[in-house]
């Protein structure tokens, strides 16, 4: 099932243009991610591809067939909710048949596929218990049964795994991809959370006001984002958007730190982007500061340190640091892995072609 998107538009009564121009394909079964802070149109185009909400331009076409102006129960598709949408009062088998049943599927179809789907999601012994006597994750794995009973090659789902703690989270992610992979089912998935699109995606889309900033998959957003604000989407710590300034061949950052390189652009202001990660503490490391934020994690360290004028670095290192705040902190930045950006915020060169020595 490939579903593309056409010049969607979309703007509600108010005039305010919530999607801009959105372009898209999807392909057969991908796992495909749609990112983006609140407000960014990502269940708006979700709604449209469903077929719940009108749009004011554009096609949605699945299967080569235009289906923009079909209902969502003629589009094949099947949604999960963030709120799951369980009906309080019918028992896990009776909110998983509930579609069959009123479609009258006949009753040893329902049956079967009911234990088939009950299987995949590990729910055979709450069969008969009612939602309100299952716990979070419980209950988006009966929605996420009852999404897949129904045999749609399809499955939209909005934020699905919001409403559970940080471990089930986890769990959740790896179970929905696993059993993606293994059904060979489309789908398009909603959510704010960078990590969900990096651990979970084939393809990503990230949205901002309404528009698209990229398509890409987890590694290429990651490697070479477009732009400042993708860069800054993902990553934790998020990455380090240096002001410098390139002359003689040297990137300057607060005129007291120099950087040899050997790209080639012209002189003059730029902004290197640096991960957390490719920093590395080093006793006679080319730049350095006071440290004023130390988070140990266990198995690494995040720190920021003060490098003046109001620029402060974020490092990522992978030790225990016995380090006290005020402490003077020496680094070297990786600059073979660095991104370099135009002052506007966006890339023109990524990882070896800023190459330089320090
Ligand atoms: N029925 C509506 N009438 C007017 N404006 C709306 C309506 N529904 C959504 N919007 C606006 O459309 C924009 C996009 O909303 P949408 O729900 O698609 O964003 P989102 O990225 O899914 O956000 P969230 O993560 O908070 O759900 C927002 O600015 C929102 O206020």
């Amino acid at each position: 099932m490939t579903i593309e998107l056409r010049h969607l538009k979309k703007k509600y009564d108010n005039g305010e243009e919530v999607l801009t121009d959105i372009n898209a394909t999807i392909e057969n079964g991908q796992f495909y991610i749609l990112v983006g802070a609140s407000g960014s149109g990502k269940s708006t185009i979700l709604n449209a591809i469903a077929g719940f909400i009108p749009i004011n331009d554009g096609t949605v076409v699945i299967n080569e067939k235009d289906v923009t102006q079909l209902p969502p129960k003629d589009r094949n598709l099947s949604m999960v909710f963030q709120n799951y949408a369980l009906m309080p009062n019918l028992t896990v088998a009776e909110n998983i048949v509930f579609g069959l049943a009123a479609r009258h599927t006949a009753k040893d179809i329902q049956q079967q596929k009911l234990n088939d789907v009950l299987n995949l999601v590990h729910l055979e012994e709450y069969k008969n218990k009612k939602p309100g006597n299952l716990s979070g994750g419980q209950r988006q794995r009966v929605s996420l049964a009852r999404a897949l009973v129904s045999d749609a090659q399809i499955i939209l789902m909005d934020e699905p795994l919001s409403n559970l703690d940080a471990k089930l989270r986890a769990e959740m992610r790896k179970e929905i991809r696993a059993l993606q992979q293994q059904l060979g089912i489309t789908v398009i998935y909603v959510t704010h959370d960078q990590t969900e699109a990096m651990t979970m995606g084939d393809q990503v889309m990230v949205l901002n006001k309404g528009k698209i900033e990229q398509i890409g998959s987890p590694l290429e957003l990651y490697n070479a984002p477009a732009n400042t604000f993708v860069a800054d989407f993902f990553g934790s710590p998020s990455i380090n958007l240096l002001d410098v300034k390139m002359r003689h061949n040297s990137f300057h950052l607060n005129d007291q730190f120099e950087m040899l390189t050997n790209v080639d652009i012209d002189e003059g202001q730029y902004i290197l982007g640096v991960r957390p990660e490719n920093i590395v503490i080093s006793e006679n490391g080319a730049l350095r500061g006071e440290l004023t934020h130390i988070e140990p994690l266990g198995d690494g360290t995040n720190i920021e340190v003060n490098i003046g004028q109001n620029q402060s670095v974020r490092i990522k290192v992978s030790e225990q640091l016995d380090l006290t705040l005020g402490d003077v902190v020496s680094f070297n930045v990786l600059i073979d892995r660095a991104l370099l950006f135009t002052p506007s915020g966006q890339l023109l060169h990524t990882g070896k072609s800023v190459s330089a020595v320090i």
